[in-house]
């Protein structure tokens, strides 16, 4: 068992001065191995299940609404956009503001924050070297660096610089930074909960005079949080003025973000009661175990662009990946995602080829509108323009079967729009036939095989960190890639010999001299 660890002293007496309470007999916090997560938790005795490990008092919670921060700006100035107001209602970076003013005022959360990190694996923070190694998977179009240095530059920035009051002008260039927003924006992305509003009233923060005035004796009283949380990054926290009420709030919840994640692995989970959030074991775990709390067992593409790690387990039979390359671990949860624009690309090459006739120009540019229509009659009929390919799914998602379709059949484009329904997802040998193209064009956007990838991680085991992350991704969704390559060409090949075994038949029988090797329309 790892040993208990002393730096987590200040975490802990912080958390139980201010109302947090542990069994310390049985929940411990140390440091495991880096690729098990680092700084855990784990189990000092067996544990029985729904056994209380922790509980949080619900003021403990640091968001917009138990900061002091938003109600001291003023809410109006806080939540209304530019050039009324600062729109701190949306997105994060309301809590990033909050989490910097607590930060340089040693407010009631300093301890909290001091004891979490400041340096992360997360892709956001690589080299433009480093990140060359993710060339070709989900993750490098979803950082969103340049949109969240805009939230920085477009209103974080001009509310602070507005109110030299709150936010000491000393103060900026070691708590305001850009470096920090990354860092806190970070530290929400990696470990918050999205909890729900309060049931009653804005539930900001309420100052001694309205707490008295509402008889209120603190800020929570007016909050109240819903049975569940979760993980969450979605990106408004508050949403439009009028859903403000009903949406979830993003919190950084004390002790519950201790918890590391691993593939099916959860045994502990976060509930809400009246005053209090509680984590609970949810099945027995024995002395020296790690306390996981799983945050819905992602992908490694998004396990690495939120988390800054991955899965690396041995992968289950039943997912068929054992003879695709030489090392065979990883995520049993991974996808691949297929974007539309790859189908587009290959219908348009494929149209390029085809005969002309009256409906079907060989103009490239002709070709390129015909399709823009499609593809925007697809996305306003309510249709995907990302496609997740899962290693046990049918060969292909009904949906990328019309789509291929819609976009690559002349017939059933003006069938779909007579019906305003887009087309069956009937995978014949010409759909089949595009979709073994779409998926080498898929293919083709990384650098390397699957079989150097395997090959590497393999026969490497101190590969750097990062290096070996966009490594494990990479796998992952080639082998999904692969493995439906492979269906896509055996249903080809049953396909084709499905048709020669009907021509051999037809031909047998006509050969035989009988009538019936005859279409209806050779009968009339
Ligand atoms: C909710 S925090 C858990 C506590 C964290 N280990 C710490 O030191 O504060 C989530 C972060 O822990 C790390 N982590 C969680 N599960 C992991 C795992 N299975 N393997 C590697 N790192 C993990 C990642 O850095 C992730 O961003």
């Amino acid at each position: 068992m790892p040993g208990l660890d002393a730096s987590f002293y200040p975490l802990i007496s912080w958390f139980q001065a201010n109302g947090g309470t542990i069994d310390e007999s049985r929940f411990g916090l140390t440091t495991f191995p880096e690729e098990e997560g680092g700084r855990g938790a784990i189990a000092l005795k067996d544990i029985p299940e729904s056994h209380t490990l922790f509980s949080i008092p619900r003021a403990l919670t640091l968001s917009t609404r138990t900061s002091r921060l938003p109600s001291l700006f003023g809410i109006d100035q806080w939540r209304k956009a530019a050039p009324d107001g600062f729109g701190l209602g949306k997105g994060w970076a309301g809590l990033i503001l909050c989490m910097m003013w607590e930060e340089a005022n040693h407010g009631r959360w300093a301890a909290y924050l001091a004891s979490l990190p400041s340096q992360f694996d997360t892709p956001m923070f690589w080299s433009d070297e480093e990140l060359a190694e993710l060339k070709g998977t989900s993750v490098v179009e979803k950082l969103g660096k340049a949109d969240a240095e805009q939230e920085y530059y477009k209103k974080l920035l001009p509310a602070v610089e507005s109110r030299k009051d709150i936010f000491f002008p000393h103060h900026i260039p070691v708590y305001y930074t850009l470096e920090k927003f990354h860092i806190h924006g970070s530290r929400i992305l990696s470990r918050s909960f999205t909890v729900d509003p309060p049931a009653s009233g804005s539930g900001y923060y309420q100052d001694e005079e309205a707490s008295t005035v509402n008889g209120s004796s603190h800020a929570m009283d007016v909050d109240e949080l819903s049975p569940e949380a979760t993980h969450e990054d979605s990106g408004d926290v508050d949403a439009d003025d009028d859903d403000e009420e009903d949406e979830g709030i993003v919190s950084m919840v004390p002790m519950a973000d201790m918890l590391n994640a691993r593939y099916e692995s959860e045994n502990a989970k976060l509930f809400y009661e009246e005053d209090e959030l509680k984590m609970v074991s949810t099945k027995p775990i024995k002395a020296g175990e790690q306390i996981f709390n799983t945050y819905s067992d992602l992908p490694n593409a998004e396990l690495l662009r939120r988390y800054g790690h991955v899965d690396l387990l041995p992968l289950p039979a039943e997912l068929g990946f054992a003879t695709l390359s030489s090392d065979s671990r990883g995520n049993p949860g991974d996808v691949a995602e297929l974007r539309a624009d790859i189908i587009v690309d290959v219908a348009a090459r494929s149209a390029l080829g085809k005969q002309p006739d009256s409906s079907n120009p060989t103009n490239p540019d002709a070709i390129m509108e015909d399709l823009k229509g499609r593809i925007d009659w697809w996305l306003e009929m309510g249709g995907d323009d990302v496609f997740l390919l899962e290693p046990a799914a049918s060969p292909l998602p009904d949906d990328l079967v019309s789509l291929i379709r819609l976009l690559t059949d002349d017939s059933e484009w003006r069938k779909a729009q007579e019906r305003d329904k887009p087309p069956k997802a009937k995978a014949d040998s010409d759909t089949l036939t595009i979709m073994m193209e779409v998926l080498e064009q898929r293919l083709a956007l990384y650098d390397t095989t699957l079989e150097d990838d395997g090959a590497t991680l393999a026969s490497s085991a101190d590969l750097p960190l990062r290096k070996r992350n966009a490594l494990v991704v990479r796998l992952g969704e080639k082998r999904i890639l692969h493995g439906l390559r492979q269906k896509v060409s055996n249903e080809l090949a049953a396909l084709a010999s499905k048709a020669g075994d009907e021509l051999a038949g037809g031909s047998k029988r006509r050969g035989e001299g009988g009538d019936e090797g005859r279409t209806k329309k050779q009968r009339r």
